[in-house]
This record gives C-alpha cells, sequence and structure tokens, in this order.
C-alpha cells in the first residue's frame, strides 16, 4: 500500500486532502504536530514515505523539495505555487490534453494547479489549441473566490471580524497565478486578471468576457460550446453545463470536487461571457490533489 506523508497537514488544504485520502487504499504517516516544522522529523517522514504531499507555503514548499533532494524514489505532488511552471515538473490538470494523465502517472515530481488557474486553463486551452482563439487574443479574467483561498489569515479575517463582504485585489497586476495561466493555456500575450474575495468560504467564479468580433473567420457561441464539450466529453471532474441561466452562485459546488463551465452570449451582440465554477479547496485545491494522487498511486483518475 502506497504511504503518503503530508508536509502541512494541518492547514486548509492538508486537511482537505487528508479527509479525502480517508476513501483511497493508502497509509497516511502523521508527523508529531510539535515536530511539524522541524526538518529533521520531515525528513524522516519522508524517508519512509512512497510519496509526499506538500501543503505549505512557497519557501517551505521548496526547502522540502531540497529536503527530499537525497531520497531517490520518493515521489512528490506540490499543491503550492513554488514549482507549477519549473523544469522537470509535470502540471497536475490531467484534463490539459489527451497525455497529460500518463504523464501525471509517471512523473516523480507534480505541481498541482493554482486554484484560479483551474478555472481560467479549463476554459481557454481547449478554444487555443482547435484554433477558435488566438494566442495573442487579449484577454480579461474577472475571478472570485471564497476567503478560505486566503488560508489561515484570511479565513481568521473573515471569521473572527466578519468581512469584508467584497473586494478586490491584486490590483498591481502581478498576481502570482498569471505566469502559470499563460503558460498552460498557451496564452502569448499577458491576461489582465482581476481577482476578489467575497464574504463566503468556499468556492469560486472565474469568468472571460468575449467579444465575437474580434475573433478571426465568423465564430459562433454553438461553436465556443462544442469545442469545451468535445474536449472535456467523458470527464468525471469537469462538465460543460447550459448556460440558460440568469445567476450563477459562486458557493453552489462547497465541497464539491468538480468543475461547471458554461457559454453564457447574445449572438445579436456577438458577446460572450464564458465561466468556470468550483469550489477553491475541492477541484482549485484538496479535490485536484486528489485525483493526482489517484493517478500517481495507479487507483484511477
Ligand atoms: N487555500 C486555497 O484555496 C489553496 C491553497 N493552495 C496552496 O496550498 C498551500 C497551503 O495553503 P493553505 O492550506 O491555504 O495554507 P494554510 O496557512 O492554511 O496552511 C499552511 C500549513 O503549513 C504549515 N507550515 C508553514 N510553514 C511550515 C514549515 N516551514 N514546515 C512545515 N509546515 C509549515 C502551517 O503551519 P502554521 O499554521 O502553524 O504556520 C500550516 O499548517 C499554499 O502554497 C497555497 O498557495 C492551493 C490551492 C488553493
Ligand atoms: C482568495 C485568495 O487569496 N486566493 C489566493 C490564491 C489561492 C491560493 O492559495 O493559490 P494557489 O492555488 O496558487 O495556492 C491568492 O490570490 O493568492
Amino acid at each position: 500500500m502506497t504511504r503518503v506523508f503530508i508536509d502541512g497537514e494541518a492547514g486548509t488544504t492538508g486537511l482537505g486532502i487528508r479527509d479525502r485520502l480517508r476513501g483511497l487504499p493508502v497509509e497516511v504517516l502523521s508527523i508529531d504536530p510539535a515536530k511539524r516544522k522541524d526538518p529533521q522529523a520531515r525528513l524522516e517522514m519522508m524517508q519512509g514515505a512512497d510519496l509526499v504531499i506538500l501543503c505549505l507555503p512557497d519557501d517551505a514548499a521548496r526547502e522540502a523539495v531540497s529536503l527530499a533532494a537525497t531520497l531517490d524514489t520518493v515521489r512528490i505532488l506540490d499543491a503550492s505555487t513554488a514549482h507549477r511552471i519549473a523544469p522537470h515538473w509535470e502540471y497536475g490538470f490531467p484534463e490539459l490534453d489527451g497525455g497529460q494523465t500518463a504523464r501525471i502517472a509517471t512523473a516523480r515530481h507534480v505541481a498541482n494547479p493554482g486554484c484560479y488557474p483551474t478555472g481560467a486553463i479549463g476554459l481557454l486551452r481547449p478554444l487555443i489549441d482547435a484554433g477558435l482563439m488566438p494566442a495573442d487574443h487579449p484577454i480579461t479574467i474577472n475571478a472570485v473566490s471564497g476567503y478560505s483561498g486566503g488560508g489561515r489569515s484570511e479565513i481568521e479575517a473573515h471569521e473572527q471580524n466578519g468581512g469584508p463582504a467584497f473586494e478586490l485585489y491584486g490590483l498591481g497586476l502581478e498576481h502570482k497565478h498569471v505566469p502559470e495561466i499563460m503558460h498552460y493555456a498557451g496564452l502569448t500575450r499577458r491576461p489582465l486578471f482581476v481577482p476578489s474575495i467575497g464574504h463566503f468560504a468556499q468556492g469560486m467564479i472565474v469568468s472571460i468576457p468575449l467579444q465575437l468580433a474580434d475573433l478571426p473567420g465568423y465564430v459562433r457561441i454553438s461553436d465556443i460550446e462544442a469545442c469545451l464539450r468535445n474536449h472535456y466529453a467523458g470527464s468525471r471532474q469537469i462538465s460543460v453545463e447550459s448556460a440558460d441561466v440568469a445567476r450563477l452562485d459562486a458557493a453552489a459546488l462547497a465541497d464539491q470536487d468538480t468543475m461547471e463551465l458554461r457559454v453564457h452570449g447574445s449572438e445579436t451582440w456577438r458577446h460572450v461571457v464564458l465561466t468556470a465554477r468550483l469550489d477553491n479547496l475541492g477541484k482549485g485545491a484538496a479535490g485536484a490533489a486528489l485525483q493526482n494522487i489517484s493517478i500517481m498511486c495507479g487507483l484511477g483518475g
């Protein structure tokens, strides 16, 4: 049975992964909580594991990878941002293309995707691959996340202080997820990314407005929807849903590990809004990690 050590098990993402692992035939090795930040104790846990899951801030994740450098057989799944576009790391988004599941299955090092990139890449990559959207198309990505996306400090701010109700952030336009989105969506022009946090714990909507008239050729709303349906046909985690809804509740998929894509629009005005709805802690973090762990352990995806 695969032995798994979660470095950062007590954090938001670590707890989510720990809960989900109860359904898999793996043995979870837990560190003495008093030693959870002790490098020697963490190294000893890694020595006893086949798979190490990093649920740590970026610097601590880099330190953990250095600690594990001498262990020849241990495999690593990193939930942080530290290695998502690093060389020799596979990207843990099995739905990326037809070969990604097989690459994850044999990889030694896998980076779990970011929550916002999961939505943005999920919407954009199939359209760019299919030639419906040029790689240098000017894109704006708007997104709202539940406050759990900000980890412990944001959770405390919302649960102890009650707010704020809604705020934009990342307004310096340097968000850490932009390089990851560009790299895996296949965008050559930097998108504008405007994230926000709402006063709800879990949930996320990533939305991308498009002027169809600015796409080459004559692209219809139905062409975009058909492209996404074709790409995600057979996926258990990602579905393309009817856009016949007037409103979309960002928290509706809380505690689920799926992601819903929609193509809203008006053919009259040639306007489209693409949306991806997910739980930032589900398909946006621990749910995706469980999917990757299953693939890495040969237990299906
Ligand atoms: N929350 C989310 O929606 C998502 C988070 N992620 C990523 O997952 C990672 C963890 O985030 P999240 O779970 O939200 O963060 P949390 O702050 O909730 O948890 C981080 C955990 O790591 C522990 N930790 C910090 N430094 C060290 C260290 N040097 N050695 C061992 N343990 C350490 C913390 O302990 P202590 O609290 O005692 O400091 C805490 O238990 C981050 O990289 C984040 O970017 C990814 C996708 C979504
Ligand atoms: C609401 C909030 O603060 N969200 C975080 C992203 C969530 C997260 O931790 O991102 P990773 O998926 O890359 O780890 C942020 O914007 O930095």
